[in-house]
């Protein structure tokens, strides 16, 4: 089991789902959950705000994401959510629903449900708790980080038809809200830090790749 944490933009996503790939592992990607129940509650007129409502809405929330990383897919009910829950409406309320501690708890144990499912050798899941609540224990633990500048560019350069103005604000306001309630920024004990500032994509599957085959997970 490999847990992977870190700032928005550092590349949690990308970076172990291509790792993943090629340790033949599976991919939790946890921030969807997140963003697949603000997606559910826009949808069904919830206010983001109203933490009840919220918690209520999860009791017939029919989530489902896949963990191939050649497979990747994120469903609520029958409908497929993969892309829509990166829409900026969404990416706008996330961290709204985040910052409920009994959401947090329910999401949680979905997350260690999904580790236990695996059935593959090793399992990656990326967050922003995954280190130090989700699997505290887990074989390898990484924090993935970049400086704020390179993280803003790289999203930048994702969306080239939004400025680079409002994507950069909105990245550092989400980080800003997201740390009142976990610290992803500095590494807790026995974690390691991986900087890719300086590092291609390539070079920083491979130093997540080389560390986790140092570290012999199975
Ligand atoms: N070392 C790197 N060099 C260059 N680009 C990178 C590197 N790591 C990631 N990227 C790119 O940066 C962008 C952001 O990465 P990604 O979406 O994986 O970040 P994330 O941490 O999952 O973000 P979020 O938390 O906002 O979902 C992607 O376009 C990805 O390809
Ligand atoms: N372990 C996690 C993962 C995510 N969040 C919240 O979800 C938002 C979206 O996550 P992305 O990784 O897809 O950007 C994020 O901004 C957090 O609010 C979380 O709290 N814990």
């Amino acid at each position: 089991m490999v847990a992977v944490d870190g700032p928005a933009g550092s590349g949690k996503s990308s970076v172990s789902r291509a790792a993943a790939r090629e340790l033949g592992f599976d991919y939790q990607d946890s921030g969807a959950a997140y963003r697949a129940l603000a997606w559910n509650a826009l949808e069904h007129g919830v206010d983001t705000e109203d933490a009840d409502a919220v918690l209520a809405s999860l009791d017939d929330f029919d989530y489902r994401i896949g963990t191939d990383p050649d497979d990747y897919f994120v469903r609520v009910g029958g409908t497929d959510v993969t892309q829509a829950i990166r829409e900026p409406r969404v990416t706008g309320v996330v961290s709204a629903i985040a910052r409920i501690p009994a959401v947090r708890e329910r999401l949680v144990e979905l997350f260690r449900r999904v580790i236990e499912a695996s059935d593959r050798p090793g399992i990656i899941t990326e967050g922003r708790d995954i280190t130090t609540v989700v699997a505290p224990d887990a074989d390898v633990r990484i924090l993935l980080t970049a400086s704020e500048e390179a993280r803003m560019a790289r999203r930048s350069a994702e969306t080239p038809e939004h400025s680079a103005r409002a994507v950069a604000e909105q990245l550092s306001s989400r980080d800003a809200q997201d740390s009142r309630v976990v610290d992803f920024m500095n590494a807790a004990d026995g974690v390691t830090t991986i900087d890719s500032t300086n590092l291609d994509f390539d070079q920083t599957v491979s130093a997540v790749v080389d560390l986790v085959r140092t570290s012999r997970v199975e």
